[in-house]
């Protein structure tokens, strides 16, 4: 605790209550070096509102560190948190280091905790530049910025650096201001925002600064007027980095990268006529940085001096790699700690170093992309800490898919004029009175700008929140327990009837731009999977500041009776394996008895979407699940659609209410204890909900 800047008088007081807490347990205590101890002292500190260790400013200089151009070792880093350390230097490493021992990967992996942290930090301690994981892994981005180059010791000076210049003056200033170093870890919820309605043109502005560091320019290049140069750099550990420099308008800055690399792959497309189904620039740059490593490994000569791929060049380099080692289906983790350890290591902390062994080996998962070009934006996978494997595998479906025996009546003939609007043309939400799709549930539930509206999202929110405040809805011969146990079924456990957003459809005159059709457009949000450090598995994160109401992404997966779903259940639990499940039960209200083909479910956990990911947090999650009509007016089919109950920050982990009640103990409470570090965590038994009781005391 010293090590993390709290005296022995702030940490005893603590670790005792703390111990008491756990019944003299110090297993939870020492776990993850000691995490549950420096958070319950920095709880206590919270309420006390007293200031908090240097720990912030470990991280800044840790950011300060990465985002200048001076050599490492020019930078007073005080890095002392063995936390830190250990994510840097690996496991089992507890001892804090000398940071003049940094390599420039050890570096980066420094500001992808730093990241981290700064997700949970109270006080946003840099609005901007985003430095950090999106940057790790994602598309070989380097994104809008000037030239980089600049001597070595010395800050850039040249109008071309100033973009730079800002940026390490304005970390630089948040170093020094006091009231910075007073912020605090904290895992509360953020205050709830007010409606943002500037979604517009946040998904082409890019949020997350690129990498960029000093190159050894190898001359390549200028043959056009806007492009300059080719720089390719290597570390002594294989490290490959590879810029390409551009001439750019300094007015046209806000250039997405995701939209570059569309236009170039389009561009392919029109010259080439035949490409790779999966083809795209990220995957051709990432070859090429591939083959010059592996060129530089066959060529020792390459290395000596002059050279482009140079020894000396410390560049860290966040290289898009395909995983090596994705685990098989048949593992029966959800991720989280419990992953395997001796799974083979794919990915280490998402920079990794050209190992040409591992390039001979079949690739399973592609850690650029997910979904595996099924959406329409790329969704990266990262793993910044120590646990070096990759989410267990399973088949991306963008869209729900029939298992086998549910039935789902998707006809045109079904769809009655009432429950489209034929007559419609454009877009719906430019008429002046609601569509027939519309009156459904009362007006447009979208804004122009693709939001749910502020009142319909609260509602729901509120329904999720209070559910014996609203109707729950009991089934006299309820679908669940009469999977459970036919001959016998137990009484129904009820069914919250929530609120339903019927989109337009294909039997409607207007057009797919229309307004009344956001969630089958697909994402469009930025999405990265990443590992948490919590205890809880793999989580889903956003790339980019989303307002209030976004959709984010549908909770896609097979589509299964209850009776089909009980049984994967029973298979699935005596092999230990968590369930990643949905039911479809909205509006189980609304007919007579359901037959079992038609009171049905979603199984995301062999075959899903990225909505598989998305964690369990209690009651202020900044996801909200709303049933979305699309192709069916019968709502024992509809799509579980995710959209946000607040404005979230870009590298805010999204999560959503599963609305687990943890008292129950024959419910799937027994699935996990929650780990969402939610103030109103309702598991009692929650390790992380203990260590906050156990500050306060
Ligand atoms: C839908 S999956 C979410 C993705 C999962 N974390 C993974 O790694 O694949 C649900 C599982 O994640 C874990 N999980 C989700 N939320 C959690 C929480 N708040 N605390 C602990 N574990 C959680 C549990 O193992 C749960 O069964």
């Amino acid at each position: 605790m010293k090590l993390l800047g709290f005296s022995k008088k702030q940490a005893f007081p603590v670790l005792k209550q703390l111990v008491k807490t756990f019944n003299n347990n110090w297993e939870p205590i020492e776990d993850e070096c000691y995490r549950a101890l420096a958070d319950a002292i920095l709880d206590s500190q919270d309420s006390q509102q007293t200031p908090a260790s240097e720990q912030v400013r470990i991280l800044l200089s840790t950011a300060l560190h990465h985002s200048s151009d001076l050599p490492y070792q020019q930078i007073p880093l005080h890095f002392t948190d063995p936390y830190y350390c250990r994510c840097i230097l690996g496991r089992g490493r507890k001892q804090p280091m000398s940071t003049q021992s940094l390599t420039a990967q050890q570096g980066m992996i420094a500001t992808a905790m730093l990241l981290q942290a700064k997700m949970t930090m109270k006080t946003p301690l840099v609005k901007r530049p985003r430095v950090g994981a999106a940057d790790f892994g994602q598309d070989l981005q380097p994104g809008p910025r000037q030239s980089t180059a600049s001597t070595q010791g010395s800050l850039p000076t040249s109008p071309q650096t100033s973009h730079r210049q800002t940026r390490y003056l304005t970390l630089a200033q948040h170093a020094a201001d006091p009231a910075i170093g007073d912020a605090v870890m904290s895992k509360e919820p953020k205050p709830e925002p007010g409606t943002d309605a500037a979604r517009i043109g946040s998904t082409v502005q890019n949020t997350c600064e690129p990498q960029v560091v000093p190159m050894r320019n190898n001359g390549v290049g200028s043959s056009e007027a806007s492009f300059v140069e080719v720089d390719v750099a290597s570390s002594t550990n294989g490290v490959v980095k590879m810029s390409l420099k551009c001439n750019l308008d300094p007015s046209k800055f806000s250039i997405s990268m995701e939209e570059v690399f569309k236009m170039v792959e389009q561009k392919c497309l029109h010259s080439y006529k035949v490409l790779p189904p999966d083809f795209s620039i990220g995957k051709l740059m990432s070859e090429v940085c591939q083959s010059v490593a592996q060129l530089g490994t066959m060529q020792p000569d390459v290395h000596s001096s002059g050279g482009s791929l140079h020894k000396e060049a410390a560049a860290p380099f966040v290289k898009p790699i395909a995983c090596m080692a994705a685990v098989g289906i048949d593992d029966n983790s959800a991720g989280g700690s419990s992953m395997p350890e001796s799974l083979e290591p794919c990915l280490q902390n998402s920079i990794v170093a050209w190992d040409p062994e591992f390039a001979q080996r079949r690739t399973t998962l592609d850690v650029t992309d997910i979904s595996k070009g099924e959406e329409r934006v790329r969704i990266s996978v990262v793993n910044e800490f120590d646990s070096e494997t990759c989410p267990p595998s399973f088949y991306y479906i963008p869209r729900n898919i029939v298992f086998q025996n549910a039935c789902v009546n998707i006809s045109i003939a079904r769809i009655g004029d009432e429950d489209c609007c034929a007559d419609c043309s454009g877009n719906c939400l430019s008429a002046s009175f609601p569509c027939a799709c519309a009156r459904a549930t009362g007006g447009f539930v979208y804004t122009p700008e693709g939001l749910v509206k502020t009142a319909f999202l609260d509602e729901c929110t509120f329904i999720n929140h209070f559910p014996e405040k609203h109707h729950r809805f009991y089934c006299k011969a309820c679908p669940l327990e009469r999977s459970k146990n036919e001959a016998s079924p137990g009484p129904c456990k009820g069914h919250l009837v929530r609120k339903f957003i019927k989109e337009c459809w294909s039997k409607c005159g207007c057009g797919m731009q229309c307004g009344n059709r956001v969630i089958q457009r697909g994402i469009t949000c930025r999405l990265q999977v990443y590992f948490t450090h919590e205890g809880k598995g793999w989580g889903l994160r956003t790339l980019e500041d989303l307002p209030k109401g976004a959709f984010v992404c549908e909770y896609a997966g097979e589509v299964l009776t209850s009776t089909e779903m009980y049984g994967r259940t029973i298979q699935n639990g005596r092999n230990g394996k968590h369930m990643k499940q949905v039911h479809l039960d909205a509006d189980w209200n609304s007919g007579g008895v359901l037959r079992d083909e038609e009171a049905l479910g979603l199984d995301g956990t062999f075959y899903g979407n990225v909505g598989r990911f998305i964690n369990h947090r209690c009651y202020d999650a900044n996801l909200v699940q709303i049933p979305v009509e699309v192709e069916t007016p019968d709502h024992h089919y509809y799509h579980v659609a995710f959209f946000t109950t607040k404005k979230v920050e870009a590298f805010e982990e999204l999560t959503w209410d599963y609305g687990i009640d943890f008292d129950d103990v024959g419910g799937p409470s027994k699935a996990f204890r929650c780990m969402c570090g939610s103030r109103y965590c309702r598991d009692r038994r929650s390790p992380r909900r203990m260590g906050r009781a156990a500050g306060r005391n």
